[in-house]
């Protein structure tokens, strides 16, 4: 059995990822944590009795393989640190990271020759979205990226779309776009090496992206669009069977796929 602690359990993706994990014939939830949250009886969420709820770090103190996290941009760096430091192996969804924060996680990980991930995105349809968006950078020297997520987002740009823009940047190479240089009410949005980015936070979105790339009189636009956060799971679950068999911490689902 693989035994699972999930951060953020009682959040719109940490009930998805319980129920994935509740439903697996070989996964078991040992866990929940959310320091938030003062009610540590596991009934009050309808979960089974044997799993422990945990509002401090410190205090968790049993035997686990996974560490799932969809918390919040301020915390995974911290929490990805203890799962890490406990040899808990670390699948990471949560956005916000820093480059510096992945990069050190990683290094720590790799340390201990401990399998994990950070995935800003374990939707199929983005992470295709991404390969392909990569491929096309290397025909089409500007292109902008315009995501749509609900209105509860605490980050902007998603995780999603500044991974877009990285990869965008390192298929590129010598090739990149010019800054522009006039734009005093930022109507041009945030600037990822020459990608522009644009972010919109509606009710009536989950999480939808658009790569748009120009050449010289022609478009070509590559999009994707999540109407349930269901869709996340099978990456998730992909992603727990996958970093028990590593002994690095990979970023990126796409690395796995
Ligand atoms: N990689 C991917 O494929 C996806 C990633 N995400 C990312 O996952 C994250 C969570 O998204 P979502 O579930 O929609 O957000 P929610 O706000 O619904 O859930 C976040 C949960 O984390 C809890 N929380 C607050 N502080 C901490 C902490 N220090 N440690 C652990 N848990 C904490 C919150 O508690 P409370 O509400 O009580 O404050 C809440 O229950 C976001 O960063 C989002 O961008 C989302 C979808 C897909
Ligand atoms: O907050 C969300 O909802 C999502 N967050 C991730 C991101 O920041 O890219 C993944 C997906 O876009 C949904």
């Amino acid at each position: 059995m693989i035994k699972v602690i999930i951060s953020g359990f009682n959040g719109s993706m940490g009930q998805k990822a319980v129920k994935m994990v509740n439903d697996s014939e070989d996964m078991q939830l040992v866990a929940g944590f959310n320091p938030v949250v003062t009610d540590l009886d596991p009934k009050a969420y309808g979960l089974a009795e044997n799993v422990k709820i945990f509002n401090k770090l410190t205090d968790i103190n049993l035997a686990a393989d996974i560490w799932i996290d969809f918390s919040i941009p301020t915390a995974v760096f911290n929490n990805t640190k203890f799962a890490i430091e406990q040899g808990i192996r670390p699948v990471i969804g949560t956005s916000g990271m820093s480059e510096n924060q992945t990069t050190e996680l990683k290094k720590l990980a790799d340390a201990e020759q401990l399998g994990g991930i950070i995935a800003s995105n374990f939707g199929l349809s983005a992470v295709l979205m991404m390969k392909f968006a990569q491929v096309a950078a290397k025909y089409f020297a500007e292109s902008e990226i315009i995501e749509k997520h609900h209105e509860d987002k605490i980050d902007a740009p998603s995780g999603t779309a500044l991974n877009t823009a990285r990869l965008i940047y390192e298929a590129r190479g010598e090739n990149q776009a010019q800054p522009s240089s006039e734009d005093p009410m930022h109507t041009r949005g945030g600037d990822y090496h020459g990608t522009k980015i644009h972010a919109l936070r509606l009710p009536g979105f989950v999480a939808d992206e658009e790569v748009i790339f120009g050449g010289i009189g022609e478009t070509l636009t590559i999009s994707q669009s999540t109407s349930d956060r269901q869709s996340f799971m099978t990456g998730v679950k992909l992603a727990v069977h996958e970093v028990m068999k590593q002994n690095q911490l990979v970023i990126g689902l796409e690395q796995i796929i």
